[in-house]
């Protein structure tokens, strides 16, 4: 089984995350790490913080000269707006006067509607919405960004798996049904600034981004992850909690600003006749089947079918409007406009990324479930043993 964790806030001097159960032999270095956590700081309609601050990326723990050792991997993420935080963010009792002189310590009580703020306050009993935001914030996504690195090169080196992700939807801007990037296009996705298949739509979104941004509004969207080359029989059909979709729509859910998730066509299957909602499968040869089409997303029963896998996560529009929502000063109990300094306007490009990494996390969680081994070459003589004993490849 694999687990992890990661911990800290988002002015905090770093987020801590650690990965335990993978086996030892994964080639991965700190320049892997890196350029995953490049990819999350892209897209038009980013705030300024991604611009100005860096991720410091250092492994502390289970890789040595650039492979895992099959103890638990540690990874910090360095926050490089630290030093500006340094009193506001102090782990120790620091002096009152010193906080008293620092407008950033000001408490926040103007908490903001869609954010964490107000039923986090009420829930852990704080009269400042900060000790809420620092934890709640999308920052944290950076960490996992992180571990998912090193899954998706244990799934890659394993399995030769592709994980790509594309952006289908930006407010009410989305991309053509059907067009799906292949395992190797994730480059040429960075490169556009909303992570677009096509180009025509791609120059919508931005410019509806521009549009709300000009506007003091924020948006939202829907992001896909595809993963090519996952054999069948990854998840279980025989218990809710062992079914895959089941466990990768937990874990997009779990990624702050995502309100739904689609696996395959998802709600588009729910509206059609059954005669044109399944995969047909035809026989190809002896012992070989295809399926006519993949609208289950490569997922039936809760396992893997060996078809391309598809999952969908919508965000919501970014909840720190800069055209101020209403809301309460929980000081004075009377009506306020909400709390914005500076945040994203749509995060869904970089959305996209974190999306990814979560589903490398669940899916390396799953070929372990399946294949074990404590080292690669193990995995891939399981792996070999299974591929070479399937029936109807
Ligand atoms: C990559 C990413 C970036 C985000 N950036 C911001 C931001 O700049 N400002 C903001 O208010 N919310 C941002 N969010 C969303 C908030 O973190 C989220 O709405 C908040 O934690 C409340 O959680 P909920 O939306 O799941 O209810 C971002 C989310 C993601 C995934
Ligand atoms: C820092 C990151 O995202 C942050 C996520 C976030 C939120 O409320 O979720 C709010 C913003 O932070 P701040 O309020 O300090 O500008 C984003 O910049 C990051 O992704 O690395």
């Amino acid at each position: 089984m694999l687990r992890w964790l990661t911990a800290g806030e988002s002015h905090g001097p770093q987020l801590t995350a650690i990965l335990e159960g993978l086996p030892a032999g994964v080639e991965v270095q700190t320049s892997d790490l890196d350029a995953q956590l490049a990819r999350r700081r892209l897209g038009h309609g980013r705030g300024a913080r991604m611009a100005f601050e860096q991720d410091v990326v250092t492994l502390t723990g289970g890789v040595r000269h650039g492979r895992t050792q099959g103890g638990p991997i540690a990874v910090q993420v360095g926050n490089t707006e630290w030093p500006k935080w340094t009193t506001v963010m102090a782990a120790d009792p620091v002096d009152p006067e010193l906080i008293a002189n620092r407008a950033r310590n000001a408490p926040l009580t103007r908490p903001r509607p869609g954010h964490a703020d107000l039923a986090g306050m009420q829930k852990y009993g704080f009269d400042d919405a900060r000790p809420v935001l620092e934890r709640a914030s999308a920052r944290e996504t950076a960490a996992r960004v992180a571990l998912g690195a090193i899954a998706e090169a244990f799934l890659h080196q394993v399995l030769g798996v592709r994980v790509v992700s594309h952006v289908v939807g930006i407010g009410a801007v989305t991309a053509p049904d059907g067009v799906l990037p292949g395992p190797d296009d994730s480059d040429a996705l960075d490169a556009d600034p909303v992570r677009c298949v096509d180009p025509a739509t791609s120059a919508r979104m931005q410019a509806e981004i521009d549009d709300a941004h000009d506007s003091g509004d924020t948006l939202g969207g829907v992001v896909e992850v595809v993963v090519h080359g996952l054999p069948p029989g990854l998840g279980s059909h025989v218990h809710w909690d062992r079914r895959l979709d089941s466990r990768l729509a937990g874990a997009l859910m779990g990624v702050q600003s995502v309100k739904a998730v689609e696996v395959g066509d998802g709600l588009e299957t729910a509206r059609r006749r059954g005669s044109v909602a399944h995969d047909e499968i035809d026989v190809t040869g002896p012992g070989t089947v295809a399926r006519r089409t993949d609208r289950a997303g490569g997922i039936e029963g809760g396992m893997t079918n060996g078809e391309v896998l598809r999952v969908r996560a919508a965000m919501k529009p970014i909840s720190t409007v800069p055209r101020a929502l209403a809301t309460l000063d929980t000081t004075t109990g009377e009506a306020a406009e909400a709390i914005h300094q500076r945040s994203d306007a749509c995060a869904v490009p970089r959305g996209s990324v974190v999306m990814e990494a979560m589903v490398a996390l669940v899916l390396a969680d799953a070929v372990l479930e399946k294949f074990g081994g404590d080292s690669v070459p193990e995995t891939r003589r399981n792996v070999t043993a299974y591929l070479d004993g399937l029936t109807w490849r």
